[in-house]
C-alpha cells in the first residue's frame, strides 16, 4: 500500500436512480482492471447480501479497490457502489464522505428520475466532482439526446461532459476510468501527520468482532498499533488491516487518503460508532464533524415470536444495527408481545428489508406491529400534564398507545415532506389529482424536456408511507418516478383510532390518524384484518372505534379446521407432515386474547 501516495489515489461512489445501473458498471470497472474475473458471468458482485440478490437492489453500500494501469503510472481507486432507493439514501451520504468525486449515472431511456436529482445535490451540496455518465445505450429504445437536454436544464451539464456507455456490454467503461484519474481531485491529507480515520461503515464478524470500514485522513495504521476511538476514548490493539478488494484482502498498513478495515478486536458493538474519528494512541487529533445522525421516517415495534427468544433477538438485533446505523432502537414493552422494541426506520422498504435480514442473517423470528410516523403534540399547562409529562411542553410521539388525549393538547402536528416528482405530461392530471387526494400542495412545475415535468409537492408524511409511490406508479403505467425529503411538522386535526377484537382493545393495531379521514380508513382497516386474520373457533368482531364511538366493523365467521379430515386412511407419514405444517402456521401467530393474530395484520392495518 505503501506504493500508493495520495496523488496516486482517487475514491469515488457511483450514484443515480434505482436501477439505472449502477451495481452493473461497477462489475464492468472491476473487470475492465483484472479486480474479478471476466470469464465467469459476473453479475451485480457488490450485491453481496441475500436480500439484495433476491431483489434485484442494493440496500448496502459496498466498497471495492481497484488498481488501475493509466500513464504510467498504477492508481489506486476506490469504488463504492450505492443504493439507488430513498429509504437508503443515508448509506450514500455516508458513502460521500470517503469521496472526492461521483459518477452520477443516468438511464438513457429513462432519464433523470427523482432519485437521479435528489443524489445530485447530496453530491453537489457535499463538494464533490461530479462526472456525468449516461448509461444504457444500447438500448434501441435510449433516447440520449433528450436525456442530454434534460442533465443539462437540471445540472447544468453540456453534452459533450457526459460520457456515454453500456455497462452491460462494457462499451465506454474504460473512458470512465480515465475520466475518474483526470478530473477527480486526489484526497487532501498527509502519511506524516498523526493518524487520522473516519469510521463510515461496520459490519460484525462472529469470530472477530466489529469491522471497521474506514477512511484514511491522515497518517497510518499498521497491525500492532494502538488505536484510540474519539468517541469512547477506549483504545484497541489492530489486528489486522486491509482493504476490500471486494473481498476483504489483508495488507500489512493502510496509509492517507486510503480506504480499507481495520479489525480491533471491539467486541462490544456498541463500541463501533459509525461517524467516530479513529486516532493513534499516541497523538489524539482534533475529532472530525461526523454524521447527522439518520432521522427516522416509519417508527414500529418489534416483538419475537416466541417470547423465549428475546435474549437471542437482542443480540442479532444489535449486530444487525451495527451494519444498518440509520435504524433507532429504543427499549418497548406491550402487554399482549411481551418485551421488544420500537425501531425508527427510514421507511416501509427499509423496515421490510430490516426484518428480512433479521430472519436470513441471523435465523431470528420476528413481529412487527403496524408502523407509524412521529407525531407532536403541543401540551396545555396543566398540573396534571406536568405530573405525567414534567416540564416538557412538546412531545413527540412514536408509538400510538402513547397518544395523550385531545383534553390534554393544544396542538397536534404531522411530519410533512417535499416531495419530488417526475412525469411524463401525458399522466399530469392523474398524478396531481393523486397528489391532492393525499392532501398534497404543489410548490412547483417545471417542464425538463419538451415531455417531461418535475413537481413538487408539499405532502403529509404519513400520506405517502405506505403506498403511495405504488399508487403513483401505477397512475403512471411506472413511468413517474418519486422522491422526498423530510420538511419538519406543521399542525394537524388527529386523532387516535383503536382497533377491539371481540370488544377488547388491542394496542398493537392501533393507529394515528386524520379525523376526516377515520371513517374511511376505519372500514378500510377492518376490511383488511377481516382479509388477514383466518377463520378460528369462534366467530370474531373486528371494530375501529374513536374513543367510545365505533366507526367500522366487520366479522369473522367461526369455522373448525382439522387438518386431518382429507386425509382418511392410513399413511401415518403424510399425518405427521400435515400436523407439522399447521403447527408451523400456527408459530408465525401471536395470541392476543384468544385470537390468534398473523404476523401480516399488523401491517395490513396501515395499508389502505
Ligand atoms: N440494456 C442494458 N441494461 C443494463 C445496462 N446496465 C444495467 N442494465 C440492467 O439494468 C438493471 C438494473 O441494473 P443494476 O446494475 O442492478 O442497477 P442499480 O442502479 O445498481 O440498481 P439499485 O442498486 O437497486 O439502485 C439490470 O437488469 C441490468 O442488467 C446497460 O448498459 N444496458
Amino acid at each position: 500500500m505503501s506504493r500508493f501516495p495520495v496523488e496516486n489515489i482517487r475514491n469515488f461512489s457511483i450514484i443515480a436512480h434505482i436501477d439505472h445501473g449502477k451495481s452493473t458498471l461497477a462489475d464492468r470497472l472491476l473487470e475492465i482492471t483484472g479486480t474479478i474475473s471476466s470469464k465467469t458471468d459476473n453479475k451485480q458482485v457488490l450485491d453481496k447480501l441475500q436480500v439484495e440478490r433476491e431483489r434485484g437492489i442494493t440496500v448496502k453500500a459496498q466498497t471495492a479497490s481497484i488498481l488501475y494501469n493509466y500513464n504510467d503510472k498504477t492508481y489506486l481507486l476506490n469504488l463504492i457502489d450505492t443504493p439507488g432507493h430513498v429509504d437508503f439514501s443515508y448509506e450514500v451520504s455516508r458513502s460521500l464522505s470517503a469521496c472526492q468525486g461521483v459518477i452520477l449515472l443516468v438511464d438513457a431511456n429513462q432519464g433523470v428520475q427523482a432519485q437521479t436529482v435528489a443524489n445530485f445535490y447530496l453530491a453537489f451540496e457535499a463538494g464533490l466532482t461530479i462526472i456525468p455518465v449516461m448509461n444504457k445505450i444500447d438500448l434501441k429504445v435510449a433516447d440520449p439526446a433528450r436525456v442530454a437536454v434534460q442533465m443539462e436544464n437540471l445540472f447544468d451539464t453540456k453534452e459533450g461532459e457526459i460520457i456515454k456507455v453500456s455497462a452491460k456490454l462494457g462499451t465506454g467503461a474504460d473512458e470512465v476510468l480515465k475520466k475518474v484519474v483526470d478530473s477527480l481531485p486526489a484526497p487532501v491529507g498527509s502519511r506524516d501527520n498523526p493518524l487520522k480515520a473516519l469510521l463510515f461503515d461496520s459490519w460484525y464478524d462472529r469470530y472477530r468482532g466489529a469491522i471497521l470500514n474506514i477512511a484514511m485522513v491522515d497518517g497510518s495504521v499498521s497491525v500492532g498499533d494502538k488505536i484510540t476511538s474519539a468517541h469512547t476514548n477506549k483504545s484497541y490493539d489492530v489486528k489486522e488491516v486491509g482493504i476490500m478488494h471486494p473481498e476483504q484482502t489483508p495488507t500489512s498498513t493502510l496509509y492517507a487518503g486510503q480506504v480499507g478495515y481495520v479489525i480491533a478486536g471491539m467486541h462490544n458493538i456498541k463500541e463501533a460508532q459509525i461517524g467516530d474519528t479513529l486516532y493513534s494512541a499516541k497523538h489524539a487529533v482534533t475529532p472530525l464533524s461526523g454524521f447527522k445522525p439518520a432521522k427516522p421516517m416509519v417508527f414500529a415495534g418489534m416483538y419475537p415470536i416466541d417470547k423465549s427468544d428475546y435474549v437471542s433477538l437482542r443480540s442479532a438485533v444489535d449486530k444487525l444495527t451495527l451494519n444498518d446505523s440509520s435504524v433507532s432502537v429504543s427499549i418497548d414493552s406491550s402487554p399482549a408481545l411481551g418485551q421488544g422494541w420500537r425501531l425508527g426506520f427510514l421507511g416501509l422498504l427499509h423496515m421490510d428489508v430490516f426484518n428480512q435480514r433479521l430472519e436470513q442473517e441471523y435465523n431470528a423470528e420476528v413481529i412487527v406491529t403496524s408502523p407509524s410516523v412521529p407525531y407532536k403534540a403541543k401540551l396545555l399547562n396543566t398540573k396534571a400534564n406536568r405530573h405525567d409529562y414534567g416540564q416538557v411542553d412538546v412531545i413527540t410521539i412514536t408509538n400510538p398507545t402513547l397518544f395523550p388525549d385531545r383534553q390534554k393538547v393544544s396542538e397536534y402536528y404531522e411530519p410533512i415532506v417535499h416531495g419530488t416528482i417526475i412525469t411524463p405530461d401525458d399522466y399530469l392530471g392523474k398524478v396531481i389529482s393523486l397528489c391532492l387526494s393525499k392532501r398534497g400542495e404543489q410548490m412547483e412545475f417545471n417542464y425538463i424536456d419538451d415531455k417531461r415535468v418535475l413537481l413538487k409537492y408539499k405532502l403529509p408524511l404519513n400520506e405517502i408511507v405506505v403506498d403511495f409511490y405504488d399508487m403513483l406508479k401505477s397512475a403512471t403505467s411506472g413511468y413517474a418516478s418519486f422522491d422526498y425529503e423530510d420538511a419538519g411538522f406543521e399542525p394537524a386535526n388527529l386523532v387516535k383510532m383503536d382497533i377491539l377484537l371481540n370488544g377488547k382493545v388491542v394496542d398493537e393495531l392501533a393507529t394515528i390518524v386524520h379525523r376526516e379521514k377515520s371513517h374511511d380508513i376505519g372500514k378500510a382497516v377492518c376490511e383488511r384484518l377481516q382479509e388477514t386474520i383466518p377463520r378460528q373457533l369462534y366467530q370474531i368482531a373486528i371494530q375501529a372505534a374513536i374513543g367510545s364511538r365505533i366507526v367500522a366493523r366487520e366479522n369473522i365467521k367461526a369455522m373448525r379446521k382439522n387438518v386431518l379430515a382429507k386425509c382418511y386412511g392410513g399413511d401415518i407419514t403424510r399425518k405427521m407432515k400435515l400436523l407439522k405444517k399447521q403447527a408451523e402456521g400456527k408459530k408465525k401467530m401471536r395470541k392476543i386474547g384468544s385470537i390468534e393474530v398473523p404476523k401480516e395484520a399488523f401491517i395490513a392495518v396501515l395499508k389502505r
